[in-house]
């Protein structure tokens, strides 16, 4: 288990050092249009798993699509801050 902010420490890290295999280099390497379009799907499967799939598979689709926003601010080169300052 992790928390968002651990999670965007890992990322960022990821995306400074570029590890092979990492699935991060390669969602950034295929560009916001790609991440884009998985960040869409994963809000869609979110919304399938609450209102037919139950609380948990709901969670751990919420899960993946925190992975997707945070891959999307990490290709803009945007910060936590940047979007915290519009909550
Ligand atoms: N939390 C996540 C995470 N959530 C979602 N995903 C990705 O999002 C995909 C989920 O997509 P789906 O469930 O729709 O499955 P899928 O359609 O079969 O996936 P694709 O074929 O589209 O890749 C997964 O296959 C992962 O590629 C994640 N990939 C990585 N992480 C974490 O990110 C960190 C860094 O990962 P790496 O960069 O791979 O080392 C690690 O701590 C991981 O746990």
């Amino acid at each position: 288990m992790k928390t968002f902010d651990e999670l965007w420490a890992e990322l960022a890290e990821k995306a400074a050092t570029r590890p092979a295999g990492s699935g991060t280099v390669a969602q950034l390497d295929a560009g916001v249009h790609a991440i884009g379009k998985k960040l869409v799907e994963e809000a869609a499967e979110s919304w399938m798993a609450a209102e037919h799939e139950g609380r948990d598979r709901a969670a751990e689709e919420i899960s993946q699509l925190l992975y997707h926003a945070q891959c999307l601010m990490l290709a803009l080169g945007l910060e936590l801050d940047d979007v915290y300052t519009h909550l």
